[in-house]
């Protein structure tokens, strides 16, 4: 009797190895038949232990032959490495999809998608309920309003530009009301969720504002949704990442999931 054929192992590649890049690695070393190889600017001293490998830079990372590449890093380097990758063949899972704020980035990403049949992926992310967002939107009269609504902790840096950092202790704080793609690249840190889910909707179609709140128990997310196939409202009150309060610890959940099912049989 011959042996029975070895298990596959996906060759997953990994960009960033953060509070997301970090959380996705154990994840998906845990599940059976994974490898990784991780293109990150501080490898830890002692590795990354079994199962991963580090890989120095955008060469080294096409050279591995990934099965798909999970980006974690930020919109710059989703710039840098997406491109690449797909005009490589290999499908992304990319966290930082506020990249795609840039028009002409988004119509390149879309030309080497067609051409050479590789797909950028995006998962849910901080959020859900995407594929509900996506039906509803097949109706041109369905608008969605996204609000972002985080504590002061998750915008430090951004409320000081702004000599807000005193007010937002007392009460909420406005930080933007507008569109998805403007709120991207104002905040490229924090509204990759309002960029799927105007991809999801439709960028004229979405509405978006952005508040710094006090009173915010965790990274809080609601979408409303009203059109004629009905009213709906999605609240997702996120714990956020111990190692970033910008980044809600589901997020990388997400990543891994849209990964393992992008490798299964059920889409
Ligand atoms: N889609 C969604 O719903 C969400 C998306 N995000 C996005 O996910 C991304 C990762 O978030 P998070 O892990 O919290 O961020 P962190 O800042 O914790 O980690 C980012 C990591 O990526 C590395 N990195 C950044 N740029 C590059 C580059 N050009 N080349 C190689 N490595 C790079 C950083 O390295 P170094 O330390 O050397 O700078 C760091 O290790 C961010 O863009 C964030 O905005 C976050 C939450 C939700
Ligand atoms: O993690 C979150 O809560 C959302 C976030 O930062 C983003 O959309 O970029």
């Amino acid at each position: 009797m011959s042996a029975a054929a070895a298990d596959p192992v996906w060759r997953v590649g990994l960009i960033g190895y953060g509070a997301i890049g970090q959380s996705v690695a154990r994840l998906l070393l845990a599940q059976p038949g994974h490898a990784l190889g991780i293109v990150t600017r501080s490898v830890p001293a002692g590795g990354f232990g079994p199962g991963a490998e580090a890989l120095g830079d955008l060469e080294a990372l096409l050279d591995w032959r990934p099965d798909a590449v999970i980006e974690a890093a930020s919109a710059d380097a989703f710039a840098a490495f997406a491109p690449a990758c797909l005009a490589a063949g290999i499908d992304i899972v990319a966290a930082s999809v506020g990249a795609l704020q840039d028009a002409a980035l988004h119509e390149r990403i879309k030309c080497l998608c067609d051409r050479t049949g590789s797909r950028l992926v995006v998962p849910s992310g901080a959020v859900g309920g995407i594929d509900h967002i996506a039906a509803a939107a097949l109706r041109p009269e369905t608008r969605v309003t996204y609000i972002s609504r985080k504590p002061p902790a998750a915008w430090v840096a951004e409320l000081a530009t702004l000599g807000l950092s005193e007010a937002a202790q007392k009460g909420p704080v406005t930080l933007f009301e507008g569109d998805a793609r403007e709120a991207a690249a104002r905040y490229p840190k924090n509204l990759n969720a309002g960029l799927t889910i105007a991809l999801a909707a439709g960028f004229d179609r979405t509405s978006v504002q952005v508040l710094a709140d006090p009173a915010a128990t965790g990274n809080t997310h609601e979408i409303r949704i009203e059109g004629p196939l009905g009213d709906s409202a999605m609240r997702f009150c996120n714990a956020p990442d111990p190692a970033n309060p910008k980044t809600s610890a589901i997020t990388a959940y997400s990543l891994v999931a849209a990964t393992l099912r992008h490798f299964g049989t059920l889409q």
